[in-house]
């Protein structure tokens, strides 16, 4: 039983609506009045609510945006005169769910309650389980929800599913979602890398063999299609997977049925399929180095996942999380990032997005450990430079390109002196930590020795300047 009101001044088209909502056999709450109709709204939860425009004490109208703010917000119907068009395009303008003209036919008034009721249903259940499968999730834009409101669309039915997006946005642990919100969720989850896999040993990993197959292949061994069997098989990197597999793969998919190497017996195998690329799959197919029929498999269901720079508002909050995160794997003090710091990264654009962003929250937490705050100056040089590029105006020094700091000819104006000093000391540190590692033969047990410093500390600077073993 659902509770749904209806507000409108005319007795009898509240009544016309509420005798068909009695009669389907749920509860019905009338108001003549705007304020008595949000009063009513604040004390009861309603699934669906019938909203007069023109009332005695206000626009219906006005009120929309406020019941749509509301936390589970109800679904609302606005009612419109007969043939007020512009009143319904208002109505769904300012985000009213459908609407309905007076007069109100019987037929018409019930199967929108239905209607509305079965979508209030759906959307809640979608809600439920965003609730209960984001952990480990950070971020709340709207891109990202979105993404994830289809997760919890897909999770429980077993379709296919193909996951896109640059690399770095997070589609393993979108995977990882899907199967633990789905029927597949109590099998194993497993995962294939098909960039790792050498393509002599793809059948042989996916498919098993029996003993004596091949001359290593001293007994049998069971292929990851079998340990998938009732649970998620997750192909990550599927572009990179050979021609030849993609061959025997589809066959698997077609008909459930694979046989070991070296075996003449055929097994079977129901798995749930999820699948994620960085590659444009499309254009692999054009290109004739994807083949088409298992594109078409693959894709029953697509979510591409946005890229970080498109996720308003998530760069501060991931940051934040994982500077949290990783001061504690590193037993270090929290730290907070300065508000100079938080606009230099939401102005990044990430190519490498979230996997980028935490390597470059971590290599700031090296640069200064014993600080309390994160300072733009231990941001890497990309991050300013183009923070510089767009046209916003550092405060703090913009390069430290150390291999060329600027000469104090005297035929060029001198420098700023933060500026100089900072290219100066990266040209000193770049210099030392190549020659302490040339000369320790790259021990970092020995370099950390002779410099006094911890072995971290070397490391950060082995990152800092990609300094590489000759
Ligand atoms: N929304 C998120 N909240 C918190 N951490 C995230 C989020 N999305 C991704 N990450 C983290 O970012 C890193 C990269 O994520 P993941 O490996 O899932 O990306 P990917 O898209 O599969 O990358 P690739 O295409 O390179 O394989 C992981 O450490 C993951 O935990």
């Amino acid at each position: 039983m659902k509770n749904i009101l209806i507000i409108d001044d005319e007795d009898f088209i509240r009544d016309i609506i509420a005798s068909r909502i009695e009669e389907m056999g749920h509860s019905s709450y009338e108001s003549d009045t705007l304020e008595q109709g949000l009063e009513l709204i604040n004390q009861h939860s309603f699934d669906l609510i019938f909203l007069d425009v023109n009332l005695p004490d206000g626009n219906g109208l006005e009120a929309l945006s406020k019941i749509r703010q509301m936390p589970e917000a109800p679904i609302v119907i606005i009612i419109t005169a007969f043939s007020n068009a512009e009143g319904a395009k208002l109505a769904i303008n300012n985000g009213a769910w459908d609407y309905i003209e007076k007069p109100i036919y019987k037929d018409k008034l019930m199967l929108q309650i239905k209607r509305a009721l079965e979508y209030k249903k759906q959307t809640q259940m979608r809600e439920r389980t965003v609730v209960l499968s984001t952990a480990g999730i950070v971020g709340k834009s709207t891109a990202l929800t979105d993404c994830l409101d289809q997760i919890a669309y897909i999770a429980s039915s077993p379709v296919n599913v193909l996951i896109q997006g640059e690399s770095g946005t997070g589609k393993e642990l979108m995977a990882r979602m899907i199967h633990d919100n789905s029927s597949s969720g109590t099998g194993e989850y497993v995962v294939v890398d098909c960039a790792s896999l050498p393509e002599k040993l793809i059948e042989s990993t996916l498919f098993g063999y029996k003993k004596g197959a091949f001359t290593s292949a001293d007994k049998s061994s069971e292929g990851l299609i079998a340990m998938a069997h009732g649970g998620t098989l997750f192909l990550d990197e599927i572009g990179e997977l050979p021609l030849s597999a993609q061959k025997s793969f589809l066959r698997v998919l077609q008909e459930k049925k694979y046989r070991p190497v070296g075996s003449a017996k055929e097994l079977s195998s129901c798995f749930r399929l999820i699948s994620a690329t960085n590659r444009n799959l499309k254009q692999m197919v054009d290109d004739k180095t994807f083949r088409a029929d298992l594109y078409h498999r693959l894709k029953t269901f697509v979510i591409n996942v946005p890229a970080l720079r498109f996720r308003n508002g998530d760069i501060k909050v991931l940051a934040q999380h994982y500077l949290d995160k990783l001061c504690t794997e590193h037993q270090l003090p929290p730290k907070a990032l300065l508000p100079e710091t938080i606009t230099m990264l939401e102005n990044y654009d990430w190519p490498g997005n979230i996997r980028e962003l935490i390597n470059v929250i971590e290599s700031a937490i090296l640069t200064g450990p014993g600080l309390e705050l994160i300072y733009p100056m231990q941001l890497p040089d990309m991050i300013r430079i183009s923070f510089l590029e767009k046209g916003f105006d550092v405060k703090t020094p913009a390069t430290q390109s150390h291999l060329n700091p600027t000469p104090l000819d005297p035929g060029i104006p001198v420098p700023v002196f933060k500026e100089y000093r900072y290219k100066a000391i990266n040209e000193i540190e770049h210099d030392y930590f190549q020659a302490l590692l040339s000369r320790c033969d790259w021990d970092l047990e020995t370099a950390a020795k002779q410099s006094g410093l911890s072995k971290n500390r070397i490391y950060f600077y082995i990152r800092k300047f990609q300094l590489k073993s000759k």
